[in-house]
C-alpha cells in the first residue's frame, strides 16, 4: 500500500507556546489513531521548526517537519532569506516551495520554484511543490493546462532519483482559506489523473505513479476521506482544520478507519 501523506501548514501562525501545544496533543491522541501506512508531517513557520522537529524526535512520534519557503543562493547577501542548508540545520526534512500565496504575494515564478527545488534536493531536503490554478483560469477552462506547466517546470532537470524525492500538492487558489470552496472530489481526482498522466509521460509510468499527489484547500474532517477515495490522491495538505491537534487528529482517525482498518 502506497503511504496516505497527511499534513498541514501553519502558515504564519503559533507562536512556540502555541506550537508547543499543539505537539502536546499530538503526543497524546496520534498513538492511538495512526496507521503506520500514514504518514504524518507539519510546517511551522521557521522560528518553530527546531522546537517541533526535537519534539516530536524526542517522543518518537513519526511525524515529519518541513518549512514553507527557503531561498534557492547557498548563502551571500540576501538579507531576510534563509537556505536549505540552514533549514537541514533545524530538523526539518521537507520544504514547501511555491505556495499560491508566495506566488501572489511574493511573485515568485515557476523559474524561481525549480532553481528552489534543486537546491532543497541538494541539501537532502523532500521539496513539496505546490500549484494551483486562478478562480478565473477555472473559469476559463484552463486549469489542467496551467498546473500541468507550473509542475512541468518546477520539476524541470530533476534525475529520476530526485523527482522520486519530490511531493506535489494541488492546491486550486480558488479552493484555499477562509473564502474558498473546496473542490468536490471528482474535480480535485480530474486535476490530479491529467497531473499523475503528465508525470508518467515525462518520467517513465513507474516513476510517475510513485510521485506523491497531495490535495489542499478547504480540506476539512467531513471531506477528507472523499478526495482520498480519488485514485490519484495520495495524501492531504491541510490548513486551518489542522491548526487544532484535535482536529488533525480527527481527521487522521477518520482515515485510519476508512482506509487501513477495512483493508484487514
Ligand atoms: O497550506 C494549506 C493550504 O493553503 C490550504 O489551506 P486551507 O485548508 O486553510 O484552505
Amino acid at each position: 500500500m502506497k503511504p496516505i501523506w497527511l499534513g498541514t501548514s501553519w502558515k504564519m501562525n503559533k507562536p512556540l507556546s502555541e506550537a508547543r501545544a499543539w505537539c502536546e496533543t499530538l503526543a497524546q491522541r496520534l498513538p492511538d489513531v495512526i496507521h503506520p501506512a500514514i504518514q504524518p508531517f507539519v510546517i511551522p513557520p521557521f522560528t518553530a521548526i527546531q522546537l517541533v522537529s526535537r519534539y516530536m524526535q524526542q517522543h518518537q512520534l513519526p511525524c515529519l517537519t518541513g518549512a514553507q519557503n527557503m531561498h534557492e543562493a547557498e548563502n551571500g547577501a540576501w538579507t531576510g532569506e534563509i537556505s536549505a542548508a540552514m533549514l537541514a540545520e533545524t530538523g526539518a526534512t521537507l520544504v514547501e516551495l511555491g505556495h499560491s500565496e508566495r506566488r501572489g504575494a511574493f511573485n515568485e515564478t515557476d523559474a524561481a520554484i525549480n532553481k528552489k527545488v534543486h537546491s532543497a534536493l541538494r541539501h537532502g531536503l523532500r521539496p513539496l511543490v505546490c500549484i494551483g490554478d486562478s478562480a478565473d483560469e477555472k473559469r476559463w477552462q484552463v486549469s489542467r493546462e496551467t498546473v500541468v506547466r507550473q509542475m512541468k517546470i518546477a520539476l524541470h532537470g530533476l534525475s529520476e532519483q530526485q523527482v522520486l524525492q519530490t511531493l506535489v500538492a494541488y492546491e486550486p487558489v480558488w479552493a484555499i482559506g477562509e473564502h474558498g470552496i473546496p473542490a468536490t472530489p471528482e474535480q480535485a481526482g480530474e486535476i490530479h489523473h491529467a497531473l499523475r498522466q503528465a508525470l508518467c509521460e515525462t518520467f517513465g509510468v513507474e516513476t510517475g505513479q510513485r510521485i506523491p499527489l497531495l490535495y489542499g484547500g478547504s480540506v476539512n474532517r467531513l471531506n477528507a476521506v472523499e478526495l482520498l477515495h480519488q485514485d490519484d490522491i495520495d495524501g492531504l495538505f491541510i490548513g486551518r482544520a489542522a491548526w487544532d491537534a484535535n482536529g488533525y487528529c480527527d481527521i487522521v482517525q477518520r482515515v485510519t478507519q476508512e482506509f487501513i482498518l477495512q483493508a484487514q
